[in-house]
This record gives structure tokens, sequence and C-alpha cells, in this order.
């Protein structure tokens, strides 16, 4: 490089220096409004998350990108990372309390994982909260006297047992409700365990969310809906989704989105371990969507193998799924021993046929993954 271009070159990257500085400027004075924002849905106890809102104001940001000669995605991925980066600020402020005369929440396994989480939320909108994990029985009957609600959040496998032998004594007004990852049983136990009100709720996310913000979270009624509909309200404030389901039909749903996905993400592992693959080569080697399916199948195995073995052993069920998902398998294997590609082809066309308008809306979405994927390569 000669002097004249890298002079040029030093000028105009202190002018890009000095634009990215006044961005730092505007980020903090965005994020003090957006703070505010947060102050006054707190006291009117609205969402932290507004869809329409966030629609508009993306699709507005988007036309005037597009007329000033921006890419209109550019400034939908920049706001949408700033809005998460709010999402996270707001629970800072804490949450509107729905239901100010409850008395305790004990959380049945509040040491836990998922536990800890819920025991966040709830303490930052002012419940008192009362954690009886394994060790702590002994204070069971204090704590239950002045519970307005216990919540069961302990390992699947002991989950019915325990609500059965040792939640069958709740004040009557109290509230028993569970985060379980299967439904059926767990309700089940509940409603004759206890006859005061009941609700079953599946978090459709781990404890390192960071936020509830969009989130979704099924709920299962149990008995006497309008004792627990201000639950449903506080869960919304902090900004997740309420699916509402059947226990059965929530179930056999979970059938795929998790016992399938979880075991044949174990089975990936499994095999790349057996191969004794190296995990650095194929890093290196990786296109976007490989060290995006990396990453999901290692993550399964930083988490903890009794919830996943429970998820997946919870449900006879899911056997039939996962047997159904492996004669495919065969079927499929085969047509790659016989060399038929025509077969393949046909079938593949079936398939894209089936996904239909799905097929193309997953493309989009996946795109803007794979883009973030490539984006934190750092060499
Ligand atoms: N971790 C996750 O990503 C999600 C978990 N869930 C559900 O949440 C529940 C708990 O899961 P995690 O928090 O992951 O498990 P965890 O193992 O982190 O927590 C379970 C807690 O229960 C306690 N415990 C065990 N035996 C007990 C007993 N007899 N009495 C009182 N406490 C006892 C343990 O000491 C532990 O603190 C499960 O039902 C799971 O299906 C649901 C959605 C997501
Ligand atoms: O974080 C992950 O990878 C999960 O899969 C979290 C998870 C675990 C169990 C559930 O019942 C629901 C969500």
């Amino acid at each position: 490089m000669n002097e004249k271009t890298t002079a040029e070159l030093e000028h105009l990257r202190g002018l890009i220096d000095g634009v990215d500085q006044q961005l730092l400027h505007l980020l903090r004075k965005r994020l003090d409004l957006v703070a505010q924002v947060g102050t006054v849905k707190h006291g009117a106890g609205l969402p932290i998350y507004a869809p329409q809102r966030e629609a508009a104001m993306l699709a507005k940001r988007r036309e005037e990108a597009k007329n000033m000669g921006i890419a209109p995605q550019l400034i939908e991925d920049i706001l949408r990372r700033l809005m998460r980066e709010s999402y996270l600020n707001e629970k800072d402020v804490g949450f509107k309390q729905v239901k100010k005369d409850l008395g305790s929440v004990v959380i049945v396994g509040g040491k836990g994982q998922l536990g800890g989480l819920f025991s966040q939320m709830l303490t930052l909108s002012g419940y008192q909260v009362e954690l009886l994990d394994k060790d702590d029985w002994q204070q069971a009957d204090s704590l239950f006297a002045d519970a307005g609600m216990v919540l069961v959040t302990v390992p699947i496998a002991i989950t019915c047992e325990l609500i059965r032998e040792k939640l069958n004594q709740l004040p009557a007004d109290c509230i028993l409700a569970d985060l379980t990852s299967i439904k059926t049983e767990p309700v089940n136990a509940m409603l004759e365990a206890h006859s005061g009100p009941v609700v079953g709720f599946h978090p459709m996310f781990g404890p390192d969310v960071g936020s509830l913000a969009k989130q979704v979270v099924v709920v299962c009624h149990g008995r006497e809906p309008d004792k627990y509909q201000w639950l449903l309200e506080q869960i919304a404030i902090w900004g997740a989704r309420i699916v509402e389901a059947e226990p059965e039909r929530h179930d056999s749903a979970m059938q795929l989105v998790q016992a399938m996905r979880h075991f044949s993400t174990f089975v990936y592992g499994l095999n790349l371990c057996k191969e004794e693959a190296d995990i650095d080569t194929l890093l290196q080697f990786s296109s976007p969507i490989y060290r995006l399916e990396l990453a999901m199948v290692g993550r399964l195995f930083a988490q903890s193998p009794e919830l996943y073995a429970d998820i997946i052993f919870a449900q006879q069920d899911s056997q039939h799924a996962i047997g159904d998902y492996l004669d495919n398998y065969r079927e499929a294997l085969e047509l790659l021993k016989r060399g038929d590609r025509d077969e393949f082809i046909k079938q593949f066309q079936t398939v894209a046929k089936w996904f239909g308008d799905f097929a193309p809306q997953f493309q989009r979405e996946s795109r803007i993954m794979l883009q973030s994927v490539n984006d934190m390569k750092t060499n």
C-alpha cells in the first residue's frame, strides 16, 4: 500500500470511528427512552412485548430505510436486536403484581433450573416466594399453611408420586400448579391430590432465555380457572404467549416436538462419538447449516441427561413415533443402496409439496439464522 492510500484509509476509518461513537450515544439515548417506556408499562401493568407496536414500528422503519437506499433487512436486524436488549433490561424495573392478596408462593423444586427462573420472575413481580427443595420437607407444613399457590417443578420421574404423597393436604383455596414437560399424568395427579384450583403449565423454553418476551407457555386447565386467571395475566405481562391445550393434545404434540427431536439429536451425538469424529475438523469444514446443527446437537449434551431421559421415556407412545422414523430412515437408506436416484427425487418432491408454503417460509427464516451463525465466526 502506498502512503497516499494509507493516509486516505486512516482518514476514512477515523470518520467511521466517529460515526460509531455517535451510534453509541444514540443507543444510550434509545435505551434510556425504552427504560422510561418500561416504567410506564410497569405502572400500568402492560405486557413488555407489544406485537402490534413492534410490527408497525418495523414496517415504518423498513419503508424509511428503503427510501434512504438502506437495505430494509439491515434496520430490521438492528431494531430487533435492540428490542431484545430492551426486553432483557425491562426485567430490571420489575413487573406489575397482578394478584396482591395471594399469600406466599411455594416452589417445590425451587432450587433447580426452571424453579430458579420462575422464582426470579415471581419475586420481580412482588410475590413472596418460598423455596422447598429436597432437603426442606421438615418446613413443609408451615410453608403450605400460608401458601396461596404451590408450584411443582421437580424432575419428571418423581413428579406424580410427589404430588400424590406430599401435596394432598394443601389449604382448600390454594392453587396447585406445575411446570412439567408432560401434562396428562401430572394434571391428573394434581386433580386427585387437591380439591381446590389446579392448573398445569409447560414453559416451552429452557432456563437460559434471559427474558420471557415472545416465549410460549402452554396452559392445561385443571379446575376453577377463575381462581388462577390472574396467573395467566401475570405470565402475559412477562411477555410470554399463552397457548391453551388439553393435556392429551399437548402430550401427543410433544412426541414429535420433544421426544422425537431429542432422541434423534441424542443418536446424532452418539453416532459422532462412536465414529470418533474430530469436532475441530468438522468445525473447520462446516457450512453455516452444519455449524447450526452442531450447535443444536452439542447444546443437548451440555444439559441434564436426567431431564432428557425423562422427557423421552415419559410417554410410552413416543417409541411409536421414533419407530416410524427409524422405518422411514431404513426405507430411504434402501433407495441409496439400490442407487434409486429417481425415486429419491420423486419422494423429495412429494415432501416439498406437502410442506407447501412453509418450505419457502422456513428457508427465509433460516437464511437470517444462518447469517447470524456466519456473523459469529471469529476466524
Ligand atoms: N430445564 C428445562 O429446560 C425445562 C424443564 N421443565 C420441567 O421443569 C421441571 C424441573 O426441571 P429442571 O428445573 O430442569 O430440573 P432440576 O433438576 O434443575 O430441578 C429440580 C429440582 O427439584 C429438586 N428435587 C428433587 N427431588 C425433590 C423432592 N423430593 N422434593 C423437593 N425438591 C426436589 C432438585 O433438588 C432440584 O433442585 C421438570 O418437570 C421439567 O420437565 C420444563 C421446561 C423446560
Ligand atoms: O433449551 C433447550 O435446548 C430446550 O430444549 C429447553 C426445554 C427443555 C424441556 C422442555 O420441556 C422445554 C424446553
